[in-house]
């Protein structure tokens, strides 16, 4: 979707911004572009929408090479969102969205009509917000009315200059969270610029680490922050790659651990000899189904008269994630309930519990795995406990 074929940028003092650069976007692909000041992230981003043209190499966008195409028709096609937003003060915010379709000869009536809609996809009501002006509106807010302008003619490429660089650390984690929700409605290929590894890995389906002019690492955050592919990306992504790697892995049923079971229906006598034979102090309560009812202790089910079910003693279950959430959900959850362990579930069928230690190997085994280039489930593993 986007192409660089051996392109360089070199400016008029000789400085070399951009050596000899290749890469591909593919369609519908989020990449980020981190890395240093002044490493070429910026450079490399306006060559594609030709605000700055490469000194040699080429640049395809959806298959044509861009130095044949005039520049205002190509970035029709090409969104762009920048730091300082640069919103029209004297326009309102229904207007400043509707700036590209209304310049691209659109009627005045469909123009705004589709600024309403954009500007409710980012989260902004239009009925509220259309008819203020930009200086009515929060740093945050103004950030979002400059995505919804840059997808208001639906572009198909999106390019992104640090944009929520200007935004508070709370905010910009709700920001990337919207934007993040939208993109998976819209897939747009996105060209994202940041100086921040946090916020590379968290947007990016994959991420370019720049080094000087050049892409030091090209890969998904995963692999990037398992196995850095030189001293000099290992050192970018900081020696705690560990942590922010918890943020990326998925849960998967592969890395879950199987809690004995006690019945909805049965008698809770039975499901505590159960509990004794398996040398468990408790046991999750499950039904027919394989929904999961909460969880039952191994006395109170031993005490229980000998008419009940296990269903009528189940506690509620209170530390579970979802299955496909990250690590790092299921760690917050254990430490914000002091828990052992947490279920894990798809929608309300149980799938089984993550502890510390399954946890641990979750995250080795998406190291080798990203390192093979194999599915999670594939990983040969030694667990420390095998050994
Ligand atoms: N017009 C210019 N003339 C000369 N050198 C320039 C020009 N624009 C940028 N540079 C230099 O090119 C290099 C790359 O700049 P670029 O803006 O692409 O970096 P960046 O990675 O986006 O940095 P930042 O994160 O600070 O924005 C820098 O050394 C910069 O000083």
């Amino acid at each position: 979707m986007i192409r660089f074929d051996h392109v360089t940028k070199r400016y008029a003092d000789g400085t070399t911004a951009v050596d000899d650069l290749s890469f591909e976007v593919n369609e519908g692909e989020l990449v980020t572009l981190v890395g240093p000041s002044g490493c070429g992230k910026t450079t490399t981003m306006m060559m594609v929408n030709r605000l700055i043209e490469p000194t040699s190499g080429h640049i395809h966008v959806e298959g044509e090479d861009i130095s044949g195409v005039d520049p205002v028709r190509l970035r029709r096609r090409i969104g762009y969102v920048i730091q300082q937003v640069g919103l029209f003060p004297h326009r309102t915010i229904l207007d400043n969205t509707a700036t590209v379709p209304a310049l691209i000869g659109w009627k005045k009536s469909k123009a705004r009509a589709r600024a309403a809609e954009l500007l409710d996809l980012v989260g902004l009501d239009p009925s509220t917000y259309g008819s203020r002006y930009p200086e009515q509106l929060s740093g945050g807010q103004r950030q979002r009315v400059g995505v919804a302008r840059a997808l208001a003619a639906d572009p198909p490429v999106l390019l992104m200059d640090e944009p929520f660089g200007a935004v508070d650390p709370v905010v910009r984690e709700q920001l990337q969270d919207e934007f993040l929700k939208m993109q998976a409605a819209v897939r747009k290929t996105v060209l994202l610029v940041t100086h921040d590894i946090e916020e590379a890995v968290r947007l990016g389906d994959r991420i370019a680490v720049y080094g000087q002019g050049r892409i030091e690492q090209y890969d998904t955050p995963g692999a990037v922050l398992g196995s850095p592919a030189t001293p000099y990306v290992a050192e970018f992504v900081g020696a705690d790659r560990g942590l922010k790697r918890l943020s990326v892995t998925e849960i998967e049923p592969v890395d879950l651990e199987q809690p004995s079971v006690a019945r909805f229906e049965e008698p809770p006598a039975r499901a505590a000899a159960r509990m004794r034979e398996d040398g468990v102090r408790w046991a999750v309560v499950l039904d027919e189904g394989g929904d999961l009812h909460g969880w039952v202790g191994v006395d109170e089910a031993s005490l229980a008269g000998p008419d009940g079910r296990v269903g009528d003693l189940a506690h509620r279950m209170r530390a579970w994630v979802p299955v496909g959430a990250p690590l790092k959900q299921a760690f917050g959850v254990m430490l914000q309930h002091d828990a052992g362990w947490v279920a894990v579930l798809d929608g309300a069928r149980f799938l089984g519990v993550l502890t510390p230690a399954k946890l641990h190997e979750a995250l080795r085994r998406s190291v080798d795995a990203d390192a093979q280039g194999v599915a999670r489930d594939e990983v040969e593993f030694d667990s420390v406990a095998d050994a």
